[in-house]
């Protein structure tokens, strides 16, 4: 109790959560649900939005905490101190010992800091090229194409239980051919390679969606795997790393050494560049940045999409809009072509609209390397000041500052508008900012667009109707159709829809 009163005194009592445990970790994992004084709960930041801050009067607020060790973290949803945060890299770097989830296969840009990070970054950054924008464009047309003209061949209507059944593939054949060079089509991806147990796609989304299974259980019992849950994992995880090699070795044995554009040549160029007698990626880091850039780059995309499709089928209004901008773009049904990206900005409003909404990663985590300070004002308008000490964790709460109505009016509606014109840029967040951005947000603009604009152009998507659901209202049919839950990234539950070609 001692040591829980000296750190609320060391933040000057800063107003915020008292709770006996954290809401993240095991914690989270248990207690789902808030118990006042006790836990706020798992997932709290997408379940309060902007709520706590409304409560407790300002936009950043504390949490204070009891077990393991007493300890404060910071709430932010203040876009000033959050651009200060992002655009301090040193004086608030990333809390690494909190990405140890991502790193079973070995350190990666996405989990490392400092100068390890510098490196990764000056690896993989000039791989998200021009060039390779202009790949994802065309491959994801190409992926488009394959699912209109082969696997919905002849259908007026597909029906999907879960929209992710058709954004989760879209999303990895586009990973695995502009990220990868590896071309997946629908029908392939049905057989297995020789030597495997589980597809390409299976294996990696097994993995994405046991990550936590692997990190709490040990490597033994995963090995002896005594439930069926434990056996897959164990099985994906070892199938993945398995294609991961294979990839590596292929393209290394590959005869014809030709000019590529996908992120995969420079990653594999820098683990063989050994002019200097050391290469500049050792095989542990090859595979741990192949598999987050695999992770990283269709996991988000599926969801978004997920959550993009929903929305447009609840908003037909809205779909329309879109609908008819594209025909404006393109009024001759042709193939959009990677110049006219530009002109779809009514797609791009939709996506960043959605990523409003449903941000994947919901809080950014970053820690005071040193004592400081941040500063904000309360909701009466007065200047406060906010002690931070060395070591104190901080969240940017995207939620937070997505629903804050200080920058969005009407901050629960679904306006694509909003995004014409002036909009609040320091007040949105889904990609990060700083140094520590989103390295592949061209990469998902690029492909969203094209799928979206592909997708729109030909076929109208609308709520499945289930008998079930026949007397709910449209506020419960939303809450329904957008159910998120937590998982690496933000995941809807359940989107059930329906595609219906346009005439
Ligand atoms: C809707 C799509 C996406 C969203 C919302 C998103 C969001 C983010 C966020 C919030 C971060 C910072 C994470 C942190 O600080 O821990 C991040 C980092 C990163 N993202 Fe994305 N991402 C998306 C798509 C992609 C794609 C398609 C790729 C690759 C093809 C990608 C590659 C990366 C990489 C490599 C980093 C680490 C950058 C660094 O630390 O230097 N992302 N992303």
């Amino acid at each position: 109790y001692l040591e829980f009163r000296a750190v609320v005194r060391s933040i000057h009592d800063h107003p915020g959560f008292r709770t006996l445990l954290p809401p993240y970790g095991i914690f989270g994992f248990l207690f789902k649900r808030p118990i006042p004084g006790i836990t706020r709960g798992g997932m709290s930041q997408w379940r309060g939005k902007y709520r706590d801050f409304e409560a407790f009067g300002m936009d950043i607020i504390s949490a204070t905490s009891v077990v393991p060790t007493a300890r404060n973290a910071f709430l932010v949803a203040d876009p000033a101190a959050i651009k200060e945060i992002t655009s301090s890299r040193t004086r608030f770097p990333k809390p690494v010992a909190q990405y140890r989830v991502l790193t079973f296969f070995g350190a990666n840009i996405v989990t490392a800091e400092g100068d390890e990070w510098k490196r990764f970054r000056k690896i993989t950054a000039p791989a998200f090229s021009e060039r390779n924008n202009r790949l994802v464009w065309d491959e994801t047309v190409k992926i488009m194409l394959d699912l209109f003209e082969n696997e919905w061949a002849g259908k007026d209507t597909v029906v999907v239980d879960h929209a992710v059944e058709v954004t989760l593939p879209i999303a990895l054949f586009v990973i695995g051919v502009a990220g990868f060079g590896r071309r997946m089509t629908w029908q392939e991806d049905s057989k297995l390679p020789p030597g495997h147990q589980l597809s390409f796609k299976e294996a990696l989304h097994y993995v994405s969606s046991a990550v936590f299974v692997k990190l709490a259980t040990p490597a033994w019992l995963l090995k002896w795997a005594p439930t069926e849950r434990m056996r897959r994992t164990n099985l994906a995880f070892k199938e993945l790393e398995q294609y991961m090699l294979e990839m590596i070795q292929a393209r290394r044995s590959s005869e014809k050494k030709e000019e590529r554009y996908d992120l995969f040549s420079n990653l594999l160029d820098a683990s063989e560049d050994e002019s200097d007698g050391q290469a500049r990626l050792a095989d542990e880091e090859l595979l741990g940045n192949i598999f987050i850039f695999l992770l990283a780059g269709h996991e988000t995309t599926a969801h978004t999409l997920a959550f993009t499709f929903g929305l447009l089928a609840l908003y037909p209004e809205q779909q329309d809009k879109l609908y008819k901008h594209i025909k404006h773009v393109i009024p001759d049904g042709r193939i959009p072509a990677y110049e006219e990206m530009n002109s779809l900005h009514e797609s791009i409003a939709v996506f960043y609209e959605t990523l409003r909404l449903f941000p994947p990663v919901t809080g950014i985590p970053k820690v005071a390397a040193e004592d400081t300070t941040l500063v904000t004002t309360d909701h009466g308008g007065n200047k406060v000041v906010v002690p931070v000490t060395k070591g104190t964790g901080i969240s940017l709460h995207v939620p937070g500052l997505h629903y804050n109505p200080r920058y969005w009016d009407d901050p629960y509606e679904f306006k694509p508008e909003r995004f014409h014109g002036d909009w609040p840029r320091d007040a949105f967040l889904p990609f990060s900012s700083g140094a520590r951005s989103c390295l592949g947000r061209r990469f998902f603009e690029t492909e969203g667009i094209a799928i979206l604009t592909m997708l729109v152009s030909r076929y109208k998507i609308e709520v499945k109707e289930e008998p079930e659901f026949a007397g709910e209202t449209f506020e419960q049919r939303k809450e329904r159709i957008l159910a998120a839950r937590g998982g690496l990234t933000l995941t809807p539950v359940r989107t059930p829809l329906v595609f219906k070609r346009r005439q």
